[in-house]
């Protein structure tokens, strides 16, 4: 069946499975919205499913179960010659950039345009245009060795994108790449959202990846989406254990039990941790209790980073006074804690 909606999601997985022979279930029931203009992530740990999914989306792999469709329509349903105009939507990127190495920087963003029919002239202006888009005008002549990781993946963007694709598959696209030369690659990806429109779907064991650059995320593991949602939401209430865990290597702002224990040396005074979420109480409440309670206090770790646009963090504090006045703090920030998250944590 080909659905055709005004409305179709860029990207669109129902009941997907994934079985390979032998008996691994890849993908195990999942169901997943891509809206066009969107940047979307599905973060998990190795053997999570991620890239067979990656694969589904590209028509690399078939699902056993379940339909993939690309703007409203199911691929499965498609005869290779319908297929071939749909596949042509589709841009893709590698972790390892996939470059043809025998080939120079403008003839590996000419190849997919070539292959497309355009001719000489135009293919070459389009590629021109598009190594320029990507921040590589007049490195044309040179060879993938020639250049840098991050150069080779603005090589491998440029050509992913030079036949105009509407959605853009990102396999672990940074993770060859040093936190300098990631956080300009995702720079980029997010002007190929913004300015060109194109609908982006990445696979990543990186929470920073999501942060910088996603709307919405899914979190993967055996096969199945086990929480998605706006990022934001996700950051700052994870519901899933699996979520939270891969929340923290981002939200580094949280104490571990480790550090609680050299701070609580150095620091005699109550320690207490507030999460900072975005219209919580928790800290409006803190100046009050403070004031009402005559309890004095010093910020001794912790910090408050924006995350799409709104803040997020933790502060940990150590509280100072009379025993009873600094219980009775702790006892109203207790009150105080934020829906769906950790406790204002006192020790
Ligand atoms: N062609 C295949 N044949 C059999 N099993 C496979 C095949 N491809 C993947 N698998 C299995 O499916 C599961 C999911 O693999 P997949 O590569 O999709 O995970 P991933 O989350 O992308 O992990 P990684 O980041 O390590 O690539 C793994 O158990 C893997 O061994």
């Amino acid at each position: 069946m080909t659905t055709t909606t005004a409305a179709a999601a860029a990207v669109e997985l129902r009941d997907v499975e994934k079985e390979f022979p032998g008996g691994a279930r890849a993908v195990d029931g999942v169901t997943l919205s891509v809206e066009a203009g969107t940047v979307f992530g599905v973060v998990g740990h190795s053997g999570a499913g991620k890239s067979t999914l990656l694969r589904l989306v590209n028509g690399l792999e078939e699902p056993t179960a379940g339909s993939v469709l690309l703007d409203g329509h199911d691929l499965s349903s498609l005869g290779e010659r319908r297929l071939r105009p749909i596949r042509r939507e589709i841009g893709m990127i590698f972790q390892q950039f996939n470059l043809f190495r025998s080939r120079t920087v403008l003839g590996n963003v000419l190849y997919p345009l070539r292959l497309a029919g355009m001719d000489r002239a135009a293919a070459r202006a389009r590629a021109e245009e598009t190594l320029d888009f990507v921040g590589l005008a007049g490195h044309g002549k040179r060879y993938p060795e020639q250049l840098s990781g991050g150069q080779r993946q603005r090589v491998g963007i440029a050509r992913a994108l030079a036949t105009r694709p509407k959605v853009l598959l990102c396999d672990e696209a940074t993770s060859a790449l040093d936190p300098q030369t990631t956080g300009e690659v995702l720079a980029l990806l997010r002007r190929v959202n913004r300015e060109l429109g194109v609908t982006i779907l990445l696979i990543t064991h990186e929470m920073e990846v999501v942060r910088t650059l996603c709307d919405r995320v899914a979190v993967m593991e055996h096969g199945k989406v086990v929480e998605s949602g706006e990022v934001y939401e996700v950051f700052a209430r994870p519901r899933h254990a699996t979520t939270a865990a891969f929340v923290r290597t981002a939200q580094r702002s949280e104490p571990d039990a480790a550090l609680l224990e050299q701070l609580s040396a150095r620091h005699p005074g109550r320690l207490v941790t507030l999460p900072v979420v975005d219209g919580s109480p928790a800290l409006d409440g803190l100046s009050r209790l403070l004031r009402v309670h005559g309890v004095d206090f010093t910020f001794v770790h912790g910090g408050v980073a924006e995350v799409r646009g709104r803040p997020l963090g933790s502060v940990t504090l150590e509280l100072r006074g009379e025993a009873t006045a600094v219980e009775a703090v702790v006892a109203g920030l207790a009150g105080l804690a934020v829906p769906g998250r950790a406790e204002a944590g006192a020790r």
